[in-house]
């Protein structure tokens, strides 16, 4: 028997709204479940018995103004997850959806009285034709009804207004959904309840953990300072977590380290030592940038600072606060792991990067000394020649670009190769080029593999994307695609006419790359059949496994011939999980049905089964609070209801 829970807020939805990223498989789904059994063809590998694979991802769950402004990237987190239940004859795969139960989800629930969700949209911060007197309306509202839930007579207060609906990551016992306009929250695996707030220390709700300040210090403005990238990065050998966090005021980039203690770990060497460190300020950056993504390897770690602000004095300057500027520059900031006072920053042409995918050290003994040095710190990253991604899914006309030299390079989104100098003087970029002409996004590795010598990565592309034509129209993930980044980094190197920055090693298109029918072709793409699309894959390795790619991509696929004539989806249509060999990137191994359908969503990854049994000890979960109404303050209660329902 199914359970099926209705979410606590179904609203009802028109059929044709506009909004590409609010239709099809985009549209939030109403239903949240609990662990639920599911069917499934074909294999299970025994690798994730025991385990999850957990995705996040926006669901606005108030959504009654389909006409508003929405964006991808918007929306309340929900997580969908399939958890690899262990029996007496082998698996059992169920699945599970919940939202995130964060301050602004529970506080949308307890009111009611909004069309519109609390936060404004990313559309209207990045929208150029947006008034000055709009961004101004949105971002008063926002302070308003945050000012008006923290008065007598409401049953949630909003601290924090992130919707933690971009990333999972697993740390140190705890499985931690993340988003940029907050700290990560704690969830609970394999039911994703919500623990509540991490500040680096503790999370609110569990037993155990740390006392003290965390990220974000102490003050006024430490509720900012505690925001944290949507990608923090765990070091496989030490296991501490790496993460950084962008704020609006001087020096708008803060940088923590966090060791795993539970259970205690016993250093590989003294060197490797875990060290805590909160908060370090990161010198040399001039104004608040959105950022979204950093790199780290073992030795070192690298902050972006791209053109790309999101910075409330670009309003006063007559920009969107949310501004990406192709006059500008990209520089990336290198420092050793434990000292971001000794960032060295290198400079190059203006371009948009949200997601890297793999970052190491080229080491030597120096004879001298005997010690260990760094020559170069490399780093592969998805590239972008402008933000056109920002206003495609919001909808918006991607605004010219008006002058020739940030023209000359057309749209593009390639896996990037990066190599930073270390050893001469004048921070210089010895390498810089693509590895293949194909858009490449959602990067990842093997975990294992990661900080290190990862060398395949793994990706989303698409047969037929620009962006430029794509108003209206989503992106959609039609190819998983395998990049050895390896053999692509030694011909890129050794080919004189792969020139700095704009160079390409590999220049066939995707279609080319398919019909290829070499063995050892350097790039491997996985095309899904027709009307079938993917979401962001992460590898699970073998056992014991032969060579680094051994092992399955998981991610959920959603067939569109589920879709009516105006391209929403039935309400019965169902998504399934794909686990695909990622070896030969051809077969599909095994396919979990699962009960409903999963939107096209952002982050995802795999929580193996002794990280599971590992997870600290929770006292408290959140939950929606009834709100108590008492004679004495009904009266005010009226009074908020009737400005919650006049500000929409
Ligand atoms: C080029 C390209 C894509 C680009 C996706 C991008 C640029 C995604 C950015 C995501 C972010 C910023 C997520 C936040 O967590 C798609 C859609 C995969 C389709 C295939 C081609
Ligand atoms: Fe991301």
């Amino acid at each position: 028997m199914l359970e099926v829970s209705v979410s606590p807020n179904p609203k009802k939805r028109s059929s044709n709204s506009s909004h590409p990223y609010l239709s099809g498989n985009f549209a939030p789904v109403q239903q949240t479940l609990p662990l639920t059994p599911c069917t499934w063809s074909g294999e299970i590998p025994e690798e994730l018995y025991g385990g999850e694979y957990v995705r996040n991802g926006g669901n606005p769950v108030t959504n009654e103004d389909l006409g508003r402004d929405a964006h991808w990237f918007d929306g309340d987190g929900m997580l969908s997850g399939v958890s690899f239940r262990k029996t007496e004859e082998g698996v059992q795969p169920e699945f599970v959806n919940q939202y995130i139960l964060t301050d602004l989800y529970l506080s949308t629930e307890t009111s009611k009285n909004l069309k519109r969700p609390i936060l404004p949209s990313i559309a209207t911060l990045v929208n150029p034709a947006a008034t000055l007197w709009r961004v101004i309306f949105v971002i008063f509202r926002t302070i308003f009804l945050v000012i008006l839930s923290r008065l007598p007579g409401s049953s949630q207060a909003i601290k924090r207004i992130s919707v933690a609906n971009t990333g999972i990551i697993f740390h140190d016992g705890r499985a931690l959904a993340t988003c940029e306009s907050g700290p990560p929250m704690r969830v609970t695996l394999p039911d994703l309840e919500t623990v509540g707030w991490y500040n680096g220390k503790c999370a609110e709700g569990e037993r155990g953990g740390e006392e003290g300040t965390g990220f974000g210090g102490e003050g006024i403005i430490g509720f900012m300072r505690e925001w944290t990238t949507a990608h923090p990065r765990v070091d496989p050998r030490t296991q501490e977590l790496i993460l950084f966090h962008s704020t609006f005021t001087p020096p708008y980039v803060h940088y923590s380290m966090i060791p795993a203690t539970h259970p205690p770990i016993t250093p590989v060497t003294p060197l490797e030592k875990p060290t805590r460190l909160l908060n370090a300020p990161i010198p040399g950056i001039s104004s608040a940038k959105m950022m979204h993504d950093f790199g780290v390897s073992f030795g070192h770690t690298i902050i972006m600072d791209l053109p790309l602000s999101m910075d409330p004095v670009n309003i006063v300057k007559g920009k969107p606060p949310l501004n990406y500027d192709a006059r500008g520059k990209s520089r990336f900031g290198v420092f050793p792991r434990h000292n971001p006072e000794l960032t060295r920053w290198f400079e190059t042409k203006a371009c948009c990067v949200f997601h890297t995918a793999n970052t190491w050290d080229d080491t030597y003994i120096e004879k001298k000394t005997g010690l260990t040095r760094t020559s170069t710190v490399n780093m592969l990253a998805c590239r972008l020649t402008s933000a056109s991604v920002v206003y495609a899914a919001g909808n918006i006309a991607i605004p010219p670009v008006s002058f020739d030299a940030a023209s000359d390079e057309e749209e593009q989104c390639r896996l990037y190769y990066y190599q930073f100098n270390l050893e001469e003087e004048g921070n210089k970029i010895n390498h810089q080029f693509a590895l293949s002409a194909i858009s490449f996004e959602f990067p990842s590795t093997s975990e294992d593999a990661a900080m290190g010598s990862a060398r395949y990565i793994y990706g989303c592309s698409a047969s037929n994307t620009t962006f430029n034509a794509s108003l209206g129209k989503a992106s959609k993930i039609d190819c998983l695609v395998k990049i050895d980044s390896e053999t692509l980094i030694r011909r890129g190197k050794k080919d004189r006419a792969v020139i700095p920055v704009t160079g390409c090693v590999d220049r066939r298109t995707v279609d080319e790359v398919i019909a290829s029918n070499n063995p050892t072709d350097p790039i491997k793409v996985f095309q899904l059949p027709p009307h079938h699309f993917a979401q962001e894959p992460r590898f699970v390795s073998r056992k014991h496994a032969k060579s680094e790619d051994d092992g399955w991509l998981l991610t959920y696929v959603f067939d569109e011939s589920q879709l009516d004539d105006n391209g929403e989806c039935w309400p019965d249509a169902k998504s399934e999980l794909w686990i695909i060999d990622a070896c030969d990137m051809k077969t599909v191994v095994g396919r979990v049905h699962l009960p409903i359908r999963v939107t096209y969503g952002l982050h995802g990854t795999f929580i193996n089964e002794k990280r599971i049994m590992n997870q600290r000890p929770v006292e408290t979960i959140r939950s929606l609070q009834v709100r108590q109404q008492d004679e004495e303050t009904s009266l005010w209660i009226n009074v908020r209801e009737y400005i919650e329902k006049l500000l929409g």
